[in-house]
Order: C-alpha cells, then structure tokens, then sequence
C-alpha cells in the first residue's frame, strides 16, 4: 500500500483558486494549506479578496478554477455532510433571530450531545446578553456568539472572518485565547484580520493578499523582516546636516525625521550617541519592524502583476 494514501487530509487545501464575479477577478490563483491545531491567517487591504477565499471555502460560492477542498471534501458539493466539522464567524450560521443567546447555545449543545456551557458567553462577553434576541444582537456581538458556538464544539476547523473587528483591547485578547484553546485541541483555523500584531500573536503561517493574489507569504517575522525597519523621531534642535552616518535612507517630512533601514540597531545606536553627545532631544522616537500599513502601502505601489 502506498504510504501517502493513508495520510488524512488536510483540514483546508486551497489550491490556485481563482474567482470571479462576472468578469472581475476578486481571488487569482491562491493556494495555500492548514494542518490540524494550525492558525493561519489572511490579510490584506478592503477589497483583496479574503471573505471570496472564505465564502468559497465554506461552500457558498464555485470556483472559477482551481479547487478548495475541506477535509478532502469539495465544499460546495459537501456543505451540510461538512457542516457538523466546519464552524464559521462572520456569517450566517442559520439560527433563528428570535431564540436568545443562552437559548442558542443550549440549543447547539443539545443539538450536538453535549452538557450545556452557558459560561461560554461570559468568555466571549455575553453575558450581559444572554436574555437578548439573536436579532437584535451586533454584527460583532454576533460574531463573538458564532465563537462560543464553536468552541462549545471544538470543530476540525474554523472559519473566522474579521472576528475581532470592532471590538476593544480586552474583548480581542479574551477571543485570542480561545481562539489558541480550538488550536490546542487541534482545530484547524483560517482567519481573516486587518491588524498584523494579531496574526503575530496567534498565527504560524500568514499569506497577505493584494488585489486577489497571495503577495506575501510566511511568518509575520519572515515577512516584516523582508522589509526595511523604521526609525521615527523629532530631532530638537534639528539640524540634518549634523546627522551621523547612517546605514539607512533619510527623509524628513514637516519636522519628522525617518529613516529607513536594514540594521536598525546599529542606525539606532548611532542615533542615541549622536544624541546624547550633542545634547538633541529625539521627540516622538520610535523604532521597529515595518508596519502592516507600511507593507500595504508598498505593495500596492507595486504594478499590477501581469497575468
Ligand atoms: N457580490 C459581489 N459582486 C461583485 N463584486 C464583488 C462581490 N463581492 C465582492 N466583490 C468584489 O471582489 C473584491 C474582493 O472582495 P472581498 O470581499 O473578497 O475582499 P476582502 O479582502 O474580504 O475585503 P474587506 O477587507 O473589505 O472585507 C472586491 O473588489 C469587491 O468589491
């Protein structure tokens, strides 16, 4: 027998998938795969694509070309024999919008065999919400019950689109850590995000679309690391002739001083002791890897690629 037949399926292998919306390419050729226990998250500016990724890999729309499989199933032909392994933020999960939220999850822990777990809402915030109609809940309070929901369950995999957009520092990092609790029990997550230091925190591979392409993919480290650091800072007095030689480019722009650069702790040393030994105050300094807005930036002043 051939050793690789045994293999299980990925959780999500997406392989050169391409959609279109008539003749307007919103996903070109992505591909990318999710073991079990893996988080691996998908950024990108509005518009690049991600919710086509998800919306197809949940089975809501078909493929142009290329394919999607979940679990080695197709999801558009297999989306409710997929349905009892799959969970999904961010859209329609079918529930009624009069039951309230403790009567929601009572009813998917019953409907799934399980005891109740109504603490679950005061982990995803709630709590306070119990007694309210699914209806009348936020498109984020929606998505956060969608969270208990799935992890009452614990599914082979996960679905979440922009599950903590809108909500504050607290609230983020109390989903992060459930979202690491499915990761642990080996829940296979793809998750959408506009904000880098999320996928940082909780993501080991992260693709960042751009106009429907997977530009960047890798570690957040290996991808800022592609880049140059930034040096920030208001030089008081200023005078940019006095500056040290520095390994980096300089701009200045209406008094901020920024330096581009690849050895950010040697320019950053050269910097203080310039500082410090010609007695300029560096106001607003700041110094570190590129930023998600910066990466943005810079890739979409990149041409289009051509096809
Ligand atoms: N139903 C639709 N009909 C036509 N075009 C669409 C439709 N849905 C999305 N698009 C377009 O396809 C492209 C990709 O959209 P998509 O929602 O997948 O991007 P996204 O990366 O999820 O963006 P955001 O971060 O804003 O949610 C966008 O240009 C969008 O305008």
């Amino acid at each position: 027998m051939n050793a690789n037949s045994r293999q299980p399926a990925p959780p999500v292998e997406v392989t050169d998938l391409t959609c279109r919306y008539g003749a307007y390419t919103a996903v070109d050729r992505a591909s990318f795969t999710v073991a079990p226990g893996e988080l691996f998250a998908l950024l990108g500016t509005n518009g690049a694509g991600k919710t086509t990724t998800i919306e197809t890999a949940i089975g809501l729309r078909r493929p142009a070309s290329g394919t999607a499989r979940v679990l080695g199933r197709d999801p558009f032909r297999h989306r409710r024999e997929l349905a009892g392994d799959v969970a999904v933020i961010g859209q329609e999960t079918g529930f009624a919008d009069d039951l309230t939220c403790a009567e929601t999850l009572r009813l998917w822990t019953d409907l799934h065999r399980l005891a109740p777990r109504l603490e679950l809402l005061e982990r995803v915030d709630l709590a306070h919400r119990a007694a309210v109609r699914v209806g009348a809940l936020s498109g984020g309070e929606r998505r956060r019950l969608d969270l208990a929901l799935a992890v009452a369950t614990a599914p082979s995999v996960l679905f979440a689109d922009e599950p903590t957009t809108g909500l504050d520092p607290a609230s983020r990092r109390r989903t992060w850590g459930l979202l690491r609790e499915l990761t642990a029990q080996g829940t296979a997550v793809v998750l959408t995000t506009h904000y880098l230091d999320e996928a940082a925190e909780l993501a080991g591979h992260v693709a960042i679309m751009d106009r429907g392409r997977i530009a960047r993919f890798g570690t957040v480290a290996e991808i800022t690391s592609s880049y140059e650091a930034r040096i920030t800072m208001r030089p008081k007095p200023f005078d940019p002739i006095a500056l040290p030689a520095l390994a980096g480019r300089t701009a200045v722009d209406d008094g901020l001083l920024t330096i581009r650069t690849t050895a950010l702790q040697a320019d950053l040393h050269r910097l203080l002791d310039w500082a410090a030994r010609e007695g300029v105050e560096l106001a607003d300094l700041k110094a570190g890897p590129a930023t998600l807005d910066e990466i943005f930036a810079e890739l979409e002043s990149e041409p289009a690629p051509a096809n």
